[in-house]
């Protein structure tokens, strides 16, 4: 296990801006091991573009630091290196290889291009254990395309593991999920979130509330309000947004009221 020095991901001041609209409008966040944040907020809100402008996708203007380096002056593929990676909302494995060879493709970020071009011999210790912790080793010969929807979440999972990312950044990943599915994804994300930071953008209010340690909500590419799921509840802000009520119309359960608004049973 590596120590990188610093067990957080600071943002402050995070602007993106899109020809004059602020789709992120100076977000500050400190994102710290071992807390399963979620963000949570309205369609548009800005959670995916904030996390595109963290892993390089879109230009962002203002801080974002993990262990000593500066995100937003960097190139996807380094800020991958130094440990920060994401998911996408729509499962992105190479569907033809096996799950092994998208696990071994997922590792290879972090060998040299001439180790990467020796033919390899067996499964790494690394890759191993990630089939191991994402429950698919019985299907490490699997083409991925085969795999269930919720079992090429967990193979995305699987490949921010073998690159030793330290910050996971997942963008909705039980969308479409079973329940089952949806309980395994959260004891996987408890389990190895005790030593990384990880960050969920997430519209399933009752996913939230049941492993979020720390949610944050965003509205028109600002931070309404961050805190427990119970300090969330108390917030009439929170409900005010997503349904366009005002603050003390009524005594009701924000985030019920968000999974109402999201179409869910609250
Ligand atoms: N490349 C772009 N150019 C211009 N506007 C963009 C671009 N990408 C996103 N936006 C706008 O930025 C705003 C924030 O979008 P974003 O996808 O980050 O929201 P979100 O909170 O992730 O929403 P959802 O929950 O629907 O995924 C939206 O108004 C969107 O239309």
């Amino acid at each position: 296990m590596t120590t990188r020095g610093m067990d957080y991901l600071e943002v402050q001041g995070l602007i993106v801006d899109f020809d004059g609209f602020k789709a992120v409008d100076d977000v500050d966040l400190t994102l710290i091991e071992g807390e399963l944040h979620f963000l949570i907020g309205p369609n548009g809100a800005g959670k995916t573009t904030l996390v595109d402008a963290l892993t390089g996708l879109v230009r962002g203007g203002g801080l974002a630091r993990y262990d000593g380096h500066d995100l937003l002056a960097m190139k996807s593929h380094q800020i991958v290196r130094v440990g920060v990676g994401r998911t996408f909302q729509t499962a992105t494995v190479f569907e033809h290889l096996s799950v092994l060879q998208n696990l071994d493709i997922a590792g290879g970020v972090h060998r040299s291009a001439w180790r990467l071009a020796l033919p390899r011999r067996g499964v790494t210790e690394s890759v191993e254990q990630a089939l191991d912790t994402i429950g698919l080793s019985e299907l490490r010969h699997r083409p991925a395309g085969v795999l269930a929807h919720g079992q090429k979440q967990w193979l995305e999972i699987g490949m921010l593991l073998v690159q030793d990312a330290k910050v996971m950044l997942l963008d909705e990943p039980v969308a479409g999920m079973s329940a089952e599915e949806r309980e395994e994804t959260g004891a996987l994300l408890k389990r190895i979130g005790a030593e990384r930071t990880i960050v969920v953008i997430e519209h399933d209010m009752e996913f939230v509330r049941q492993f979020a340690d720390k949610v944050t909500v965003m509205h028109a590419g600002k931070v309404l309000t961050s805190g427990t799921v119970v300090e969330i509840q108390a917030d009439a802000r929170v409900q005010e947004v997503y349904l366009g009520r005002t603050a003390d119309a009524v005594n009701a359960d924000p985030v019920a009221v968000a999974a109402e608004a999201a179409g869910e049973e609250a």
